[in-house]
């Protein structure tokens, strides 16, 4: 396409939003007229179920629920009054909450400020905040987070030794919908723990964000946590970032919630249009299908060209991969659907992968996100008429070029300025974009079977480790790492086995591995 026409095609395909001054440019995904005609009637049918869903309809059937996540941002859209005002009570006790935070009214028992937050949570109950908590939280919040996000001992060693002198002025908050997935729970007991080594009584310190009668929400409340927060069941982890799952955690940063419900509502309102060309959603579902296929072909590279963007690409790699990524289809019919999402930030990636992107396997699509404010202030020269927001602009603009001239496709979603606003519209665009595209390819976009799955095989390894343990202190002898297996009734499991005792190896867990330890199955191993 020349020039011309390519300017012409910017300008039929760009969408703009006048109220956040947001635009959206699918331009450089090389689709035609005839395709977009060939997917009226599946998008006729995606408006059709969006609406659905927004009215209080079962959207998610294999766990009964209503999805809701468009009624947080526009309590009167929801099915009954008592969940309005449910939606209404609960930001405003968030907000009276955070405020008695902020001027000391509630206060930790040994100082007059709360000064930091651990927020302990995973998945949706930690990417949301995170991605907010580095997009919006102020250079100098009133209360600074710190996240722990894993079992992963050392991880939690990291926050707590950064805290250590500060802990008496740490509110923690443990975020769980179910309130029984077992990253927050250990991080919770790791927690606690360390409070209890300062004689600091943990419950003072602790807020509880959770579901209702959650086995966290009996233990906050039996406990007599400081503060406890519902998580509704009709919002699913991935979009509860404007629940108290991430409401609670923002407010206390001090970042504007109102301001960041009010861009996800405008939003809301723009990508419930029913009309493929006036809403973003779904120009961008259009994009994707276009560009995988409708079956995932290609991957997403998001590139936020903003350093304060850089999480956006791991809290949408949740949004989209846990939504659309799927075994079945709403028929039962086999169709491993998905698309793959990763990317870190522009334009620190040019010097890492996107010699790839240009030149290499051409088996994705970019996403460029574009902020035009450089920053709040002048810029200095870097070269004469020059500053380094032009620089970054340039490397945007000539990475997106440089990729449409080696046939590889692009989107650019373009923004004013990072601000709570424009975070929030942005969360809500992909959130109605992932449900419009579930809808096009026939997913339940609502559900995670495939994670079950994995949680009940941890517990499985972790019901092995007791055997192979009740094992060794039955014999008292040194075995091979076949006859604990047998002797654990676990023949089958011989490699978990020996994973297993060379874990509690290396942890100084009383079991000792001897031998050659480049041959497995040569080793003997007794409880030292
Ligand atoms: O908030 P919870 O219940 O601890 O769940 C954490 C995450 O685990 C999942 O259920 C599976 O990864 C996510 O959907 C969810 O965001």
């Amino acid at each position: 396409m020349d020039a011309k026409a390519l300017w012409q095609r910017y300008q039929d395909w760009l969408y703009f939003h006048e109220g956040l001054g947001l635009y959206l440019d699918i331009s450089r995904m090389r689709f035609d007229d005839a395709f977009v005609e060939s997917l009226q009637p599946k998008f006729d049918k995606a408006f059709a179920d969006m609406a659905k869903l927004e009215k209080g309809a079962i959207a998610n059937p294999d766990e009964n629920r209503m999805v809701g996540h468009y009624w947080l941002r526009n309590p009167d859209l929801a099915p009954t009054p008592e969940l309005t005002q449910e939606i209404v009570q609960t930001l405003e006790q968030i907000e009276a909450f955070a405020e008695k935070v902020h001027t000391g009214a509630i206060h930790p028992p040994k100082s007059s400020r709360f000064t930091d937050i651990i927020s302990i949570g995973i998945g949706g109950s930690a990417l949301g905040p995170q991605f907010v908590a580095e997009a919006l939280a102020p250079d100098f919040p009133p209360l600074k987070i710190h996240f722990i996000d894993n079992s992963d001992p050392a991880g939690i060693d990291r926050v707590l030794s950064q805290l250590q002198n500060h802990l008496s002025s740490t509110l923690v908050l443990v975020i769980s919908k179910s309130g029984g997935t077992p990253e927050p729970r250990n991080g919770m007991i790791e927690v606690k723990k360390a409070y209890a080594g300062q004689n600091l009584e943990f419950a003072k310190y602790a807020i509880a964000i959770t579901g209702v009668d959650s086995n966290l929400d009996k233990v906050a409340k039996s406990e007599n946590w400081l503060a406890r927060f519902s998580m509704y069941d009709w919002v699913g982890g991935r979009t509860s970032e404007m629940s108290a799952v991430g409401l609670v955690p923002a407010a206390l940063q001090g970042i504007d919630v109102r301001a960041m419900l009010d861009g996800a509502k405008e939003m809301d309102d723009a990508t419930r249009v029913a009309n493929l060309k006036n809403n973003p959603a779904a120009l961008l579902a259009l994009a994707w299908y276009f560009s995988g296929n409708g079956k995932g072909e290609k991957d997403m590279v998001v590139l936020p060209y903003k350093d304060s963007l850089l999480l956006f690409s791991r809290y949408l790699q949740q949004l989209v991969m846990e939504s659309l990524g799927k075994e079945k289809d709403l028929d039962g019919k086999t169709v491993y659907q998905g698309i793959a999402v990763y990317g870190n930030k522009g334009s620190t990636d040019q010097h890492a992968y996107v010699q790839q992107l240009r030149e290499g396997v051409p088996n994705f699509f970019a996403t460029l996100i574009e902020v035009l404010e450089d920053r709040q202030g002048k810029s200095i020269e870097v070269d004469p008429g020059v500053t380094a927001g032009d620089y970054l602009s340039g490397f945007l603009l000539g990475t997106r070029q440089a990729l449409y001239e080696n046939n590889r496709d692009s989107i650019t979603v373009s923004i004013p300025q990072v601000n709570a606003r424009t975070v929030g519209a942005l969360i809500a665009l992909y959130e109605r974009a992932v449900g419009l595209y579930a809808s096009l390819v026939n997913v339940n976009a609502y559900h995670q079977p495939g994670v079950e799955a994995g949680k009940k095989a941890a517990a499985v390894i972790l019901d092995l480790q007791k055997r192979v343990l009740e094992v060794l202190q039955k014999e008292q002898k040194a075995l091979s790492i076949t006859e604990v297996a047998d002797k654990a009734g676990v023949a089958d499991e011989v490699e978990a086995v020996y994973k297993i005792l060379r874990h509690l190896h290396a942890n100084n867990r009383g079991v000792v591995l001897t031998g050659d330890l480049a041959k497995p199955g040569s080793l003997t191993v007794s409880l030292g």
